[in-house]
């Protein structure tokens, strides 16, 4: 069964109480929070702040998704904050073993995500420390967009950089997730389904949680 992690990034903020309580009740095993800085995306999405208020709101696992520039000045902040996996972008970080240090000097699980024109091959000498690989399938910043079909090769070429290492490492995929399109994503090699629109947006999100968890 694949872990499920609704993207907060569609919830409803005027009743964001609600959309966490559904949460709290249903299959989903994860928050998914995604951090946008207008530098990295052209988006402003929210901050430590908001978090902290997630971290109070659930028990689940909080995956917070940092689609900003200068990761590092902020990794503190968001442990303190209550995340418990801090993904950082492979594009925003010059010296992204030295992220990934902090990252798990601080007690935190490690992920990196990939833009959908960053190869996995990349990642070769990094994968032995990170617990988890987020592919872009779609251009970051917005929800809502079409997933992009070459993920569908990354994963599979990842999960086998994965596999023949002999490594536990997540592949959680991001962006244009859907019921038509996660057995594909899934039978590719994946095991986190990041899902917004498709969870928040339709007529029962709870049912189609739970959907998500038995394709
Ligand atoms: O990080 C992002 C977008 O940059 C995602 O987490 C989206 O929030 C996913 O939304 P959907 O494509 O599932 O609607």
């Amino acid at each position: 069964m694949p872990i499920v992690a609704p993207s907060l990034l569609s919830a409803n903020y005027i009743n964001l109480q609600a959309d966490c309580d559904m949460l709290n009740a249903s299959e989903a095993d994860w928050y998914h929070l995604d951090v946008m800085d207008g530098r990295f995306v052209p988006n402003i999405s929210f901050g430590p702040m908001i978090i902290e208020f997630f971290r109070k709101a659930t028990t689940k696992v909080c995956d917070v998704h940092l689609m900003i520039e200068e990761p590092e000045k902020y990794a503190e902040a968001f442990q303190k904050a209550g995340a418990d996996i801090l993904t950082v972008h492979y594009e925003a970080c010059t010296h992204l073993h030295r992220n990934i240090q902090q990252i798990k000097g601080l007690g935190m699980k490690a992920g990196i995500a990939l833009n959908p024109h960053t190869p996995v091959s990349l990642l070769k000498d990094v994968l032995a420390d990170i617990d988890m690989v987020c592919l872009m399938s779609v251009n970051p910043g917005f929800g809502g967009q079409a997933f992009i079909p070459q993920t569908l090769n990354k994963i599979k070429e990842l999960r086998n950089m994965i596999d023949e290492k002999g490594l536990k490492v997540e592949i959680e995929i991001d962006g244009g997730v859907t019921l038509a399109n996660a057995k594909s994503i899934v039978d590719a090699g994946a095991n986190v389904l990041v899902a917004g629109n498709t969870v928040f947006k339709a007529p029962n999100p709870t049912e189609m949680i739970s959907l998500l968890k038995k394709i």
